[in-house]
């Protein structure tokens, strides 16, 4: 059903972990409700639309969309946005985040997100799709080497 990156594409993509093709249901189904919700992302700032959703460890999803502001920099990005909502209904454990957008090459997660997402989830995959439903593949913590954490704050 997915393709992989073409060899071009992932040269670009130096830091993905492995480029894969998903068939698992789970991830299609994460997948789905990221780009579902990329239909209602507000961004009439920048025109980039993205999607995610995050995946629980009991298998629920919850989706989200970035979510622009004329203060630009109150701007939510849809990762955020997504683990957010799960957090709100009591969720803390994740297995994976699906990020989707209508681009030519994957879109990976800024670094606020990174951040974000690494207090929650840093075994997490994160799964990047772009408009041709090429995938790829890292875990939260390959995307923040070196991060601070809730282990620093107890080094006193
Ligand atoms: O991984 C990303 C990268 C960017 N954005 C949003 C923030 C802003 O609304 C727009 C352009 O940066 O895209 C996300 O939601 N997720
Ligand atoms: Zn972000």
């Amino acid at each position: 059903m997915f393709r992989s990156l073409t060899i071009a594409a992932l040269f670009v993509q130096l830091s993905a972990k492995l480029v894969i093709t998903v068939t698992d249901s789970g991830i299609e189904k994460l997948i789905a409700a990221a780009w579902q919700a990329r239909e209602n992302a507000y961004c009439p700032y920048s025109g980039f639309a993205v999607g995610a959703a995050v995946l629980t460890e009991s298998g629920q999803i919850y989706s989200g969309c970035n979510v622009e502001n004329a203060s630009y920099g109150l701007t939510i990005c849809a990762e955020r946005a997504s683990l957010f909502q799960a957090v709100a209904q009591g969720e803390r454990r994740f297995t994976a985040v699906a990020v989707v957008t209508e681009t030519e090459l994957p879109t990976p997660p800024c670094g606020a997100c990174r951040q974000v997402l690494l207090e929650f989830a840093p075994d997490a995959r994160v799964v990047c799709l772009n408009r041709r439903r090429d995938i790829v593949e890292y875990t939260v913590r390959d995307l923040l080497p070196g991060a601070f954490s809730a282990e620093n704050l107890r080094d006193r």
